[in-house]
């Protein structure tokens, strides 16, 4: 057997013509704002790509760039005044925050009807609760490359490796509302290896270079490598050894061209949604 491709690429063009299309139909545009603090390197590229891509579905984008120096309240006042602009549907706040800045504070700070993270703990807590919410955008990205891969999810065994706030936790409750059976592994879990070979679904977040080897894959499971490392060579790689999987897995995400550009188009999705709900619309 070898794996068939899920391109996230295509699936993330497809899915924001589709919201294209919508916005086109509504006669306003959505508002997003991305902050960001300071002046880290990755940060400046995922900031631009997620400007152009809402640009050109039709999103009311900006980015409000702070200074390094901003201090903690400065920030906490600037989403104050995001929350308070009805021209605003979703607050983005890119990570990583200047050490100075509590990550907490600014996520708390945010409305959770305009969180299009789906960071805030009230949309965390709905998903936890099997409630309506704001999902966060790369499990939801993984939700929708699962289905598109024709996985079956009822039932199956998933295994989530990592338990970030942003990507383990949310994926583990969207596979578990889904009625699969889910693992959730992380640094301490006993025999990862032995736990991967029984799951049918592998989600792997641990942002470790190829450390999910091929015979650890049960062979016909689905992938969805959600890690990005850039090795010093500079090529990216995720967390999941992708040609040792390709005779195992039934289906794969490649890393680049997999979760990352899902992640962009889910964000306008929950930008989409918010602004919907928010206007009553
Ligand atoms: N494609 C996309 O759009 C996105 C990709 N990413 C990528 O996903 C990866 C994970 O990101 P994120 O969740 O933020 O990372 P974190 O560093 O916040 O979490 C990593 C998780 O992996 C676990 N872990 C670390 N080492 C091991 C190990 N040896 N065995 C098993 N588990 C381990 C940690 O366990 P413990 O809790 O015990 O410390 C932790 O739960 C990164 O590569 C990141 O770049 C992130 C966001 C979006
Ligand atoms: N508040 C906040 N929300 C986030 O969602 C958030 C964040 N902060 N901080 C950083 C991480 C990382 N992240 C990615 C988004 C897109 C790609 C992406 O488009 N990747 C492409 C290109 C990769 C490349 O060439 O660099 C791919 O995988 O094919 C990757 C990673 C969002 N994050």
């Amino acid at each position: 057997m070898t794996a068939t491709l899920i391109d996230g690429k295509a699936v993330a063009a497809r899915l924001r013509a589709g919201l294209a299309t919508r916005i086109a139909g509504l006669g306003w545009a959505p508002g997003l704002v991305v902050v960001r603090v300071g002046e880290d390197p990755a940060s400046g590229v995922y900031v631009r790509n997620k400007d152009k891509a809402a640009r050109e579905a039709g999103f009311a984008s900006r980015t409000r760039h702070l200074p390094e120096a901003t201090t903690e309240a400065e920030l906490l006042a600037e989403i104050a005044a995001l929350n308070a602009d009805p021209a605003v549907d979703g607050i983005l706040v890119q990570l990583p925050l200047p050490a100075h800045i509590r990550a907490e504070a600014a996520i708390e700070a945010v409305d959770p009807a305009k969180d299009v993270d789906g960071f805030h703990p009230v949309n965390a807590g709905r998903l936890a609760s099997g409630l309506p919410g704001l999902v966060p955008c790369t499990p939801r990205g993984a939700m929708h490359l699962l289905a598109g891969a024709g996985a079956t999810l009822r039932g199956a065994r998933a295994i989530v490796i990592g338990r970030s706030q942003i990507v383990g936790r949310p994926m583990a409750q969207l596979l578990l509302g889904a009625d699969c059976t889910v693992t959730i592994a992380h640094s301490r879990t006993a025999d990862l290896p032995g736990e991967c070979r029984r799951a049918d679904i592998v989600v792997a977040a641990v942002g470790r270079p190829e450390m999910v080897r091929g015979d650890w894959i049960k062979p016909g499971a689905v992938v969805i490598d959600v890690g990005i490392n850039r090795l010093e060579s500079g090529k990216l790689v995720g967390d999941v050894a992708f040609t040792e999987a390709l005779p195992h897995a039934r289906a794969i995400t490649p890393v680049p061209g997999g979760v990352g550009p899902m992640t962009i188009a889910c964000l306008l999705e929950n930008t989409l949604e918010a602004a919907l709900a928010r206007r009553g619309a």
